[in-house]
């Protein structure tokens, strides 16, 4: 087993960012909301060093959350941020208050110049460094044996360190990149704090989930959800490598696929994999129990439930199959469920996550579980799968399904979306921007706006245009593309698609926005 950090969640909407610095580091870390943790789960985890997280809860508040009674004594060495300083702080007989200074966005931290191992190497000019500060609550009194290591203007105890317990903590944000010393920060606890080697890399993932799938399979048959996606290739490869042709992947056309995509994904796979492979056409009844449905969230779990409906009929074609593999994904996991009574809220329930059935007559495979996605794209480097199948844009299993919002779905709205999507996309290729984006596609609008075309008036659907910039898709910007080009795709799609007679580009980042509309 790789060494590991604990993140314990107390709620923060950047909690899974601590998470992606400390697998930067090299470490191997899982996120477990507060709730969910006691001092006997944490030894089965087996961390050898806890990072309390933010939250937006108040210390001051009754029934506020705690860190887990007994972690202090466990002899793990901690690291408390924002919310997670202050329980720690109140938890070992320090005082926390709610203040009258709040400080949201950029502060300054002003560094003692006490040696401490949290700040080793990190270069303050003047005796100032800039972080990025979350709060309005503040420690006003410290537990006995911590020392006061850097203050701000609205935290006198910005960071604070016992060495010889190992418990640190700090007011500010380290895991944003706001705070620009704050890699580094996450980097000391991990490496010279905790002591972690940082060997946790791709190939050792790799070696350690073929092991894990051996033995979780068996001599069992394997169902794998295949969509030519990065995620469920690289699902695919490392199976086969795995269990060999105990695996079967179906790929299921849902006919809510772009345009080409079936053809192509099925050759695609057939030529470059030795891999058992059945080519499923659901579209009927994807379509049939989608019928007069518009609410995202019904659309979702409907889609879910047919997946494994389809699954289960191909698993039975292949003599029975005690297991489904898919291509989930740590974003999919947090965003779905935000770990079922965790702290934090459900934004959407992704298909093959929050949109399963409660029933499965299969046990789930699902070895990229932990991983974000560009940690998924490394690993299919490392696997040897092609570039062009790593370096593939998203596309979510409900496909189309999601980007005709406010509408029902026909064959004849999704033939249309179908078409403006697929110019869209080539002239991305054209322009040689695909790979700088991260994600495009175009969405079908719900509204019929007026023209004039050829002298007569038409009066048909607006169509959004949308590209973003990512690197896991928990966060994203909009792709500012030049304003010539978003105009030759307006006129290609105006002029070939009918049904589209406006098109409009969407500037909105995630936050607040989502990448998909639905
Ligand atoms: N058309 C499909 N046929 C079979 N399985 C699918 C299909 N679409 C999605 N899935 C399953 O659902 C999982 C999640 O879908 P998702 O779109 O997040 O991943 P992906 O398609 O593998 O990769 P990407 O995110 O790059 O599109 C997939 O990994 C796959 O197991
Ligand atoms: O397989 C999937 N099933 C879903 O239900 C789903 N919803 C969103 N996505 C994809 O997830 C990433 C983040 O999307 P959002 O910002 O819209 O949540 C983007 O890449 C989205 O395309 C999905 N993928
Ligand atoms: N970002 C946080 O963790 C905030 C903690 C607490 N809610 C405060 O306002 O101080
Ligand atoms: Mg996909």
């Amino acid at each position: 087993m790789s060494e590991r950090i604990l993140i314990v969640d107390f709620g923060s909407q950047v909690t899974q960012l601590i998470a992606r610095r400390v697998r930067e580091a090299g470490v191997y870390c899982e996120i477990h909301p507060f709730n969910r943790v006691s001092v006997d789960s944490i030894r089965a985890f087996g961390p050898k060093g806890v990072i309390l997280s933010g939250g937006p809860a108040s210390v001051a508040d009754f029934g506020s959350p705690r860190a887990p009674d007994g972690l202090f004594e466990m002899g793990l060495p901690i690291l408390g941020i924002c919310y997670g300083q202050q329980t720690m702080c109140e938890q070992l007989g320090g005082k926390v208050e709610p203040g009258d200074h709040r400080e949201f966005g950029r502060a300054m931290l002003k560094v003692s110049g006490e040696p401490c191992a949290l700040f080793d190497g990190i270069a303050v000019k003047g005796d100032e460094v800039q972080v990025w500060m979350s709060h309005g609550d503040r420690v006003t009194a410290i537990p006995a044996g911590f020392k006061v290591v850097a203050t701000s203007e609205g935290a006198p105890f910005a960071a604070i360190a016992n060495a010889d317990k190992r418990f640190y903590g700090v007011q500010f944000h380290p895991e944003v990149v706001h705070t620009p010393i704050g890699k580094q920060l996450l980097s000391n606890f991990v490496h010279k704090i905790v002591g972690c080697a940082g060997d946790w890399t791709m190939k050792a993932f790799r070696a350690q989930e073929i092991a894990k799938v051996r033995e979780q399979v068996g001599k069992g048959r394997v169902i794998c959800g295949l969509s030519g996606g990065v995620d469920s290739s690289v699902v695919a490869a490392l199976l086969h490598e795995a269990i060999g042709d105990q695996l079967t992947c179906v790929f299921v056309d849902t006919g809510f696929m772009r345009s080409g995509e079936s053809e192509q994904v099925v050759s695609v796979f057939r030529d470059r994999f030795n891999i058992k492979l059945v080519h499923k056409d659901a579209s009927a009844l994807f379509l049939d129990k989608l019928a007069g449905l518009t609410d995202p969230e019904r659309k979702r779990k409907i889609i879910g439930a047919t997946f494994i409906d389809v699954f289960e009929e191909e698993a039975r074609a292949v003599g029975g199959a005690d297991f489904l593999a898919q291509g989930t994904l740590y974003p999919d996991v947090i965003e779905s469920v935000s770990f079922t009574g965790g702290p934090s809220v459900t934004i959407k329930s992704h298909h093959n996550v929050g949109g399963l059935p409660e029933r499965m007559n299969m046990k789930l495979v699902e070895p990229l579980r932990e991983l974000f996605k560009d940690e998924v794209r490394a690993l299919g480097r490392e696997l040897g799968l092609p570039a062009d199948m790593v370096g593939r844009h998203p596309f979510p299993g409900p496909g189309l399904a999601i980007r005709i919002p406010g509408q029902p779905l026909t064959r004849e709205n999704l033939d249309i979306l179908r078409k403006a999507d697929a110019i869209y996309l080539e002239e991305i290729r054209k322009a040689g921007l695909y790979d700088e984006i991260w994600q495009a596609f175009a969405v079908l609008l719900p509204v019929r706006t007026v023209g004039v075309m050829g002298d007569s008036r038409s009066y048909d659907y607006a169509c959004a245009l949308r590209a973003v910039t990512s690197t896991d898709g928990m966060t994203a910007d909009f792709y500012p593309f030049d304003m010539a080009f978003i105009g030759r795709v307006a006129n290609r799609i105006i002029n070939e698609v009918k049904g589209i007679n406006r098109v409009t580009y969407d500037v909105t980042s995630k936050p607040p926005g989502t990448i998909e509309w639905e």
